[in-house]
């Protein structure tokens, strides 16, 4: 036997994961048909959006999915055709934490991961190669595995491989392009190397082969959480670090240049914010942490858990920031809140921080003055909703304006919150922005975005997360 020469691919799932990497992959092979399906009609419609209109903002996707749909890239909500005709499935559904039952607050959901296990098995008549796209505990391709050889048609193999996806939300094109690694876990038995092989001949389309690692299955699953949890932790390193800079006058930006200047340790994120966001970190920790309690290990989870509950301290630390700084009280206060997306070059919000800002502000009766550049209004209302579940949906849109601009956010408001590094918020003519606002005008940079030292010339009080005031 040789490995599957695949032809015809299709991934479950057309979000944030599915759909700019099956696009980059069609734009990479020209001579493999990718077909991505969602049972969400609204989402594939808007990826075959005759104006490119696409469900995801992503800068370069536009270009990826024009240079390819129609030509071996296509968009379904035929999700069982598209299976019968794959020789390789991607399962890129979402694996959010679970809501309640057990584990509930820690645990991932795998019930999108099962259902579309379930319906591969129902409707596969030919051999196929399963790939586990979402990130899943340790041992899920061994849950798929029996689920799908229990439901299997006679003479029908699956071989199940875990590739999952290290793409971040913003430079989600340039990773998939240009990735550090790409990551494949199989069984080490013959059929299982195989099949490792043929997801790595689709790789190789132009990823060096150097950059293709193959493992043990249960190892690449775990990896995924790993490098998740591992890169959040930093961040909730330097954050921890921030505070301590605060009460001592020290600088986060000069400690974070001075600590990264170690190759050992290295310069990448290492950003002090108002907190992480985003739908996996969190997320994806909780999962170690349960994984780790499962395994009667409770001092590994307890070492993890740290990492989100000092994300929630960054989080609240700053909200009371600008409270005691704003002589104790926004009650009535105008606050311009810039930025609502959870990272800059995205108009994705979930677990956003300026989501547990915007509800503390509400809580201590603050009006909200909101501007983000790609944030759509009906998500803004949706998570506020949700943020504050006993507050009806009209008494949050008394207390929150969304605005069309950063302009119109801080005219006539005391402060100014900085929340997403959005780029064209360094180029707010911020003399102009001075003269809109009530005095004492102040800046509250949780993103170490502005150059304090040019505002406070301005005439603003610059509080930046981070520095201390000594
Ligand atoms: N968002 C990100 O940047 C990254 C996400 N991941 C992981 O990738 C996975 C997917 O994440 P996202 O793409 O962000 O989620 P998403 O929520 O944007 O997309 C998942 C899609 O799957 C569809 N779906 C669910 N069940 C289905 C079924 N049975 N049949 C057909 N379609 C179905 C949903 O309708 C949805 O459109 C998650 O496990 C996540 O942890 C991994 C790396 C990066
Ligand atoms: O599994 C996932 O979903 C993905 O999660 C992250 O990607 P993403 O969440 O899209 O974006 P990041 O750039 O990692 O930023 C996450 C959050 O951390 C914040 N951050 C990042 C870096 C930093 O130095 N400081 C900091 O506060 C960002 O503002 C953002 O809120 C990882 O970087 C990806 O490798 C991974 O594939």
């Amino acid at each position: 036997m040789s490995p599957v020469k695949v032809k015809k691919i299709v991934c479950i799932g057309a979000g944030y994961v599915g759909g700019p990497t099956c696009a980059v992959i069609a734009q990479r092979c020209p001579d493999i048909t990718v077909t991505i399906v969602d049972i969400n009609e609204a989402r594939i419609n808007a990826w075959n959006d005759k104006d490119f209109h696409l469900p995801i903002y992503e800068p370069g996707l536009e270009d990826v999915v024009k240079s390819c749909r129609g030509r071996n890239l296509f968009f379904s909500t035929d999700v069982d055709k598209a299976i019968q005709e794959a020789d390789l499935i991607f399962v890129s559904v979402n694996t959010p934490t679970k809501k309640s039952g057990v584990g509930a607050g820690f645990a991932a959901d795998l019930n999108y991961v099962e259902l579309a296990t379930r319906r591969i098995a129902a409707v596969a008549n030919s051999n196929k190669i399963v790939v586990e796209k979402s990130t899943v505990p340790c041992r899920t391709a061994e849950s798929m595995r029996v689920i799908l050889e229990a439901n299997a048609k006679p003479n029908c193999r699956f071989d199940i491989l875990s590739n999952p996806e290290f793409l971040a939300e913003g430079t989600a094109i340039p990773d998939l392009h240009n990735p550090d690694r790409v990551l494949i876990g199989s069984l080490q038995t013959p059929e299982g190397l195989e099949a490792c092989q043929s997801l790595a001949d689709i790789y190789a389309h132009w990823v060096p082969r150097e950059r293709i690692l193959t493992v043990g299955l249960w190892s690449s699953e775990l990896s995924k959480l790993a490098a998740n949890a591992m890169l959040a932790q930093r961040i909730s390193s330097i954050n921890a670090l921030s505070a301590i800079c605060e009460a001592t006058g020290s600088n986060i930006d000069e400690v974070a240049h001075a600590v990264g200047h170690d190759t050992r340790i290295g310069p990448k994120f290492l950003k002090a914010s108002v907190g992480f966001g985003g739908s996996c970190f969190q997320k994806d920790i909780l999962n170690l942490v349960y994984l780790s309690e499962s395994l009667h290990l409770p001092e590994v989870a307890a070492y993890w858990r740290q990492v989100v509950e000092m994300n929630e301290y960054q989080k609240s630390r700053f909200s009371k920031r600008v409270v005691d700084t704003l002589f104790n009280t926004i009650t009535g206060k105008h606050i311009a809140v810039l930025g609502f997306a959870f990272k800059a070059d995205t108009g994705d919000t979930r677990e956003s921080a300026a989501i547990s800002l915007i509800r503390d502000f509400q809580k201590e009766r603050a009006n909200v003055n909101l501007y983000d550049p790609q944030v759509e209004e009906s998500q803004i209302w949706q998570d506020l909703s949700e943020a504050s579940p006993e507050l009806p949906l009209e008494t949050i849109k008394k207390q929150v304006r969304i605005c069309s601009s950063s302009m119109q956010a801080c005219k006539g408001a005391e402060a100014v919150v900085i929340a997403t590094e959005w780029k064209e918020f360094k180029e707010i003519d911020w003399e102009v922005v001075y003269q809109s606002m009530n005095k004492p005008a102040f800046v509250f940079d949780g993103r170490l975005l502005v150059d304090a030292a040019k505002l406070t010339k301005i005439g603003f009080k610059v509080v930046t997360i981070g520095r201390g005031e000594l």
